[in-house]
């Protein structure tokens, strides 16, 4: 049995087997899919025989009121966002001082397709329906500012690919501001320009992400070198190196993410729909 400390609690972590009971009926929790930064996600069975994916804020010393809260953003964002791209969250629960979200279990996630380019038909189907969730969300004055290949969950994989974009525990709603003045950096591997030199996020910010994920899946690399300390993947950024190396690729799929990889948000494409229109135009499409 695995063992989490809060505090002064020890708090055990669901094994396989493992009931859990919210309002709606019974979960029984299966292996473990994978863990993040903040949480651990199992397969699960739900009330009615369905596949869920169970995810546990895993509340990693912080107090149980943060967990809490984290917990209740997240479920209230996944709620009030409804898209067919957007994860669809089914149940949310606490037991036993944990925090559980009942998901839509997916097939994959994009990063187990990477490392090597992505059929080009391939991606440009998915940039295609992570431009539209992106649009949506930012219409919705949201920015997701955690996109990357691990938030991307993909459902029919063998059929018609469906991306299924989640994890919105770092979104933001803009509420009427343009920039949003971050605390902290979340995850230095998908840094953005102007997080680097002045400390915030736009939506243009999940236009500049989206980019270092296409590169990935043009060319099976990343566009910059992540396994550095921080200040060299900062130094990367603001010299703009992964614009240049997208340029470098010579593709008309390498100058569009040349173009939403640019520093200044003005040079960059100010919408997801405007980096469509342009993808659109491209002859093998
Ligand atoms: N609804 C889902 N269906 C299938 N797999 C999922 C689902 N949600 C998450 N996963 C998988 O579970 C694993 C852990 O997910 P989680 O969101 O906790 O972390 P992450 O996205 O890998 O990283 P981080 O939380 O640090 O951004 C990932 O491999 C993810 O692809």
């Amino acid at each position: 049995m695995s063992w989490s400390t809060t505090g002064s609690f020890l708090i055990p972590f669901p094994i396989p087997g493992a009931h859990l009971t919210s309002s709606r009926g019974t979960y029984v929790v299966g292996q473990l899919i994978g863990d993040g930064q903040y949480g651990s996600v199992y397969e699960c069975v739900g009330p009615f025989d369905q596949p869920y994916a169970l995810k546990m804020l895993r509340p990693a010393n912080k107090p149980y009121h943060v967990v809490k809260e984290e917990w209740s953003r997240e479920m209230h964002r996944l709620d009030s966002f409804r898209h067919p791209n957007i994860v669809y969250i089914h149940d949310a629960f606490e037991e036993n001082y944990l925090f559980y979200l009942a998901l839509e279990r997916c097939d994959t996630s994009l990063r187990a397709l990477l490392g090597h380019p992505l059929q080009p038909a391939l991606l440009v189907e998915l940039s295609r329906q992570l431009l539209m969730t992106l649009q949506y969300l930012h219409d919705n004055g949201l920015v997701h500012a955690d996109l990357h290949a691990g938030n991307v969950l993909i459902s029919q994989l063998d059929r018609a690919p469906i991306v299924k974009l989640t994890d919105f525990g770092v979104a933001q709603q803009l509420d009427g501001n343009r920039r949003w003045y971050r605390p902290q950096v979340a995850n230095p591997k998908i840094l953005v320009p102007e997080l680097v030199t002045a400390g915030y996020t736009t939506a243009q910010s999940d236009l500049y992400q989206l980019g270092l994920l296409m590169f990935q899946m043009h060319t099976g690399q990343n566009a910059i070198d992540v396994n550095v300390p921080y200040e060299e993947v900062a130094r990367q950024i603001a010299e703009g190196t992964p614009r240049q190396k997208a340029e470098a690729l010579g593709t008309g799929i390498g100058n569009i993410i040349a173009k939403l990889l640019r520093r200044r948000d003005t040079y960059r494409y100010l919408s997801a729909r405007d980096a469509w229109e342009d993808m659109r135009q491209l002859r093998w499409l």
